[in-house]
């Protein structure tokens, strides 16, 4: 069965109604308000739009190519700025922050791409351990986190191997683990699967749901129709640089 757009639903996932009802409320890990995105090039990637997510929620952010997924996720750690609106992470208004507090904000979240990013000339603890050094964690707390890191994605065998000598999935496990040793409340996932076959494909969506039970919030932009279906889980879709929310049947 496909995803479908369940007619009820077929709205903005939170009108201006729903968002003023909303204020002040401390449950959200993510709020985007009136949140309109034009590229200097004229490009509108979002329009007005409204959501909010709450702390520990699973949602997937599906929609065309070129429909403004990655805008979102990019509005999210202030990569992007909002044209108009405001972008709320954590309890900051990404919208305003800058410098050394944009910084902070960027430490409670990890993000995985699509492309792994990973340093070809590091190992995988390296890769994993790379930020928080930068972040100037002591010697001992980098490897009280690498082990259990390296294990929840599978590959505590592998932490001596380079990029090259990894598979696909397993390069995008340890780009998983990079976004998780700081233990950052928020994941942003942009199309993690978007170079795996279906098995590797699950075995990343299996580590996400993990990281989910354990209590972080988890936002994923795919096209795979069948990993949604497959997960269960809410879905919001961007079209026409609007938000939608689907119904899931599985
Ligand atoms: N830096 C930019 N400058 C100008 N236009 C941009 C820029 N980045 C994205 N866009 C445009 O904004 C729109 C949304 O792009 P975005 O990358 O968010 O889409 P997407 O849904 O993630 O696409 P895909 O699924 O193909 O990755 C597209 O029309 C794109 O061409």
């Amino acid at each position: 069965m496909p995803v479908l757009t369940n007619p009820a639903t077929s709205e903005q996932v939170t009108d201006e109604k729903e968002g003023k009802a909303q204020e002040g409320c401390t449950s959200n890990m993510v709020q985007l308000r009136s949140v309109t995105k034009t590229y200097a090039n004229g490009c509108h990637a979002l329009l007005d739009v409204n959501l909010e997510i709450k702390n520990k929620e699973f949602l997937f952010i599906t929609g065309p190519s070129g429909s403004g997924k990655s805008t979102l996720l990019r509005l999210l750690y202030g990569e992007e700025l909002p044209t108009q609106g405001e972008v709320v992470v954590n309890g900051c208004n990404v919208t305003t922050l800058r410098g050394d507090r944009l910084s902070l904000l960027r430490r409670r979240i990890g993000i995985v791409f699509q492309d792994y990013k990973l340093i070809p000339q590091r190992t995988v603890a390296e890769n994993v351990t790379f930020v928080l050094q930068a972040q100037g964690y002591t010697r001992k707390e980098i490897q009280r986190r690498l082990e259990p890191t390296l294990k929840l994605v599978g590959l505590l065998s592998k932490a001596d191997c380079f990029p090259d000598q990894l598979s696909g999935g397993e390069q995008q496990r340890v780009s998983i683990a990079r976004a998780i040793v700081g233990t950052p409340p928020l994941i942003l996932a942009d199309e993690p699967t978007g170079n795996l076959d279906p098995d590797n494909s699950w075995q990343v969506m299996q580590i996400l749901r993990k990281l989910n039970s354990f209590g972080a919030t988890i936002i994923v932009t795919t096209h795979d129709e069948q990993l949604v279906r497959r997960c269960n889980r809410p879905v919001v879709q961007v079209r026409n640089g609007k938000l939608y929310q689907l119904t899931v049947n599985s």
